[in-house]
């Protein structure tokens, strides 16, 4: 079975638009863009034409290469006070001469929509409600649509990045799972991965995950967005995997649709809990 991340989240951008109107909500949604790297900027482009297609206004600022770090903490201070801001998300990755972590530690973690700040991070840890980080909310939205059990089964997270490996595999704990995370000093892959009754690959390298190397039945999570002689693909040897896999997700079409609706999820839950400038 392909699990159509598109689909789903073409219905959840429907369901969206129809909460905004009834709600009375008008979110905004603030990107902040440095330097000038394609597929960055092929990905705010998405963000913005999915707001745009649910309901949300959006503004993005696309700053500089040689942006400081400083310059950066002074546009998302104007963020943070800017009453008519929701949603702050920054892409990433920013250049290496930025401070990523003290640019996300500067975003009011009440427009955290990433889920990036230590805060929300903490919240994540502990269980706490809060904005969850986009690509792991997204696959949690799609194992729960199709009814994929998670209780009892064995998750396995290939990759450790705090964007994505980290927090799916607590997200995955905390549905019940049995989780492992590997990651590139990972001995002997295969004996682990094939173990997966889950198996999330968040390594972001091409074809690293093949058919010997997973359990028939798996439900396969294909995190990869890879782009090899200038065509996307993603983590999974899909030809080989998709005959003995359970479920499996498609690139393009999978998770990364479900990300961007992640993002206007937590953009609209922002803008319900905007509270009064006395509060
Ligand atoms: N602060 C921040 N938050 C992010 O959530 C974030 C980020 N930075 N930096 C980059 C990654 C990557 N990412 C994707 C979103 C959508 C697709 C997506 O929709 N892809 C389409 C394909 C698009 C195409 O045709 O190339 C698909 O998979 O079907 C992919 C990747 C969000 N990211």
């Amino acid at each position: 079975m392909i699990l159509d991340g598109k689909g789903l989240a073409a219905r959840r951008l429907e369901l969206l638009k129809e909460d905004i109107i009834e709600g009375g909500l008008t979110p905004t949604l603030a990107t902040v863009l440095v330097g000038d790297d394609p597929a960055s900027h092929m990905y705010v482009r998405m963000k913005h034409r999915a707001c745009e297609q649910v309901g949300i206004s959006s503004v993005n600022i696309s700053l500089p290469e040689d942006t400081t770090t400083n310059t950066m903490l002074d546009r998302i201070h104007q963020l943070n006070e800017d009453s008519d801001i929701d949603g702050i998300l920054v892409q990433l990755p920013l250049p290496a001469s930025i401070d990523t972590q003290a640019v996300l530690s500067a975003i009011r973690p009440e427009k955290d929509v990433d889920g990036f700040h230590p805060l929300n991070m903490g919240r994540l840890v502990t269980g706490l409600e809060g904005p969850r980080p986009c690509t792991p909310k997204g696959i949690m939205t799609l194992l729960q649509e199709y009814h994929i059990p998670i209780a009892g089964k064995r998750a396995v997270v290939v990759g450790r990045s705090v964007d994505v490996g980290r927090p799916i595999a607590l997200l995955l704990l905390h549905a019940h799972a049995t989780v492992t995370i590997c990651h590139s000093k990972t001995e002997d892959l295969p004996s682990i991965t094939k173990q997966a009754d889950i198996l999330v690959s968040a390594a972001g390298k091409a074809g690293i995950i093949t058919r010997d190397m997973v359990k028939p039945g798996v439900t396969v999570i294909d995190v990869g967005t890879n782009q090899v002689n200038g065509k996307l693909c993603g983590d999974v040897a899909f030809s080989e995997v998709e005959p003995v896999a359970g479920a499996i997700t498609p690139v393009p079409g999978g998770v990364g649709p479900m990300t961007i609706a992640s993002l206007m999820e937590n953009t609209v839950n922002s803008a319900r809990n905007r509270c009064g400038p006395f509060m």
